[in-house]
């Protein structure tokens, strides 16, 4: 298969770990004989420094042509300190997310098995937790409009969804549970916000036509609170822009650390593969970040394009570093890789092995995001 993929390195950590999904895509290229081609653009803080513009038109240009895009994140410390700034790294990505219609952003969350006495949670808690987080990601208060008074001391963000909104996201979460536990678990905060009782409204009535999965709902202090104690109890997670944001950050305490966790960000005509954490920027250009993310991201642009066998194939290779105990610090302090190690090391398993079958439970997501 021939791909065009658009790659977005971004700010912090965002090269280091983008170089390395890249190194791996090119391997599976190699190994399964297809075509790949990269180019890359700046965004964020790096295309502010280039152009002042987080986004640059060549950058939208580039991603709209391309068959996918490979993002890496966003963020730099000189915003990070001024909150005040009008021009903003994190504007590139959110405008990014709008302009491709990237209204759904798909992350699974799940404890690999080799990292449980790694993680900070129970044992007996995270073992077998398998979940996806369905994060609705074009609406929501991170898109509604902002005010700030003259004297600068009352601020609001309006939080808006509409029906139909609710809707294409709903169908995506539920068709996800069809292939999985068929469990659905709508996160809202529908006992103060009238927004999640539109979506417990919509999402009741979407319900009726999958009468085979089950579903609850839950306030989001309480699934915060249910992420930790009883994870398993997640199938598939549906949930609002700034709430799945924030759950799914905290979900990753259960498979060890943020820097394992990949997403798919798709819409009706194109998708974009991200880690879900950011530019990490104490750590940039030390090569410590953990590549894993990327390289699962990477793994679920794959299964995005129906290539089960070479997204199992970095699923593998990835699970098999993690069994040998090549990891970077965050992981293990006694086993500490460098990104770049990491990386090469499973750009190098899967070049020499022989045998990668499509097995469904190395897979990420069960082709989730082909919509
Ligand atoms: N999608 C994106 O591009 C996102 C960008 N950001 C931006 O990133 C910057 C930093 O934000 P933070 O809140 O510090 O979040 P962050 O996700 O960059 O880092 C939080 C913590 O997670 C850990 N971490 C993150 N990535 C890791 C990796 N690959 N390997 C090992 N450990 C890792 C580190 O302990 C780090 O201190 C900000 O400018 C923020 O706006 C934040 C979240 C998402
Ligand atoms: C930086 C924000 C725009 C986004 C974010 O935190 C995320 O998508 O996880
Ligand atoms: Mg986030």
């Amino acid at each position: 298969m021939k791909l065009n993929i658009a790659v977005l390195p971004g700010d912090g950590i965002g090269p280091e770990i983008t170089k390395q999904s890249v190194k791996v895509l090119k391997a599976i290229a190699e190994r399964f004989d297809h075509k790949f081609l990269f180019e890359e653009a700046v965004v964020g803080a790096a295309a502010i420094y280039k152009t002042k513009n987080p986004l640059p038109e060549t950058t939208i240009e580039l991603c709209k042509k391309s068959d996918a895009v490979l993002f890496g994140a966003i963020g730099d410390p000189k915003y990070d300190s001024n909150p005040s700034a009008k021009v903003r790294p994190e504007q590139g990505l959110l405008k990014l997310r709008k302009d491709l219609g990237l209204f759904a952003n798909i992350r699974p969350v799940r404890a690999f098995e080799r990292l449980i006495k790694h993680s900070p949670l129970r044992p007996e808690r995270i073992e077998g937790a398998d979940m996806v987080i369905y994060r609705e990601l074009t609406g929501g208060i991170y898109f509604g409009k902002k005010t700030l008074s003259e004297d600068a001391q009352v601020a609001s963000d309006l939080c808006v969804y509409s029906a139909e909104e609710i809707t294409r996201m709903a169908h995506l979460a539920f068709k996800a549970a069809q292939k999985r536990r068929k469990k659905v678990t709508l996160v809202d905060k529908a006992n103060v916000l009238e927004t999640s009782r539109l979506w417990r409204r919509t999402v009741k009535k979407i319900a009726e036509d999958y009468p085979e999965v089950e579903v609850d709902f839950l306030y989001v202090d309480n699934a915060a609170m249910q992420m930790i104690i009883n994870p398993k109890q997640f199938d598939v997670i549906l949930t609002e822009n700034m709430f799945g944001d924030i759950i799914s950050d905290e979900a990753s305490v259960i498979g060890g650390s943020i820097g394992l966790l990949a997403s798919a960000s798709v819409g009706k005509e194109y998708a974009l593969f991200e880690p879900i954490h950011g530019s990490y920027p104490q750590a940039a250009g030390k090569g410590i970040a953990n590549p894993i993310a990327s390289i699962l991201s990477a793994a679920m642009l794959l299964e995005h394009f129906n290539l089960l066998e070479e997204a199992s194939a970095i699923q593998t290779a990835v699970d098999k570093s993690l069994e040998m105990n090549i990891c970077t610090s965050d992981i293990s302090k006694e086993s500490s890789y460098s990104t770049e190690k990491v990386g090469t090391i499973i750009e190098s398993l899967i070049l020499n092995n022989e045998d990668f079958k499509i097995n469904s439970n190395n897979l990420s997501l069960g082709q989730a995001t082909i919509i």
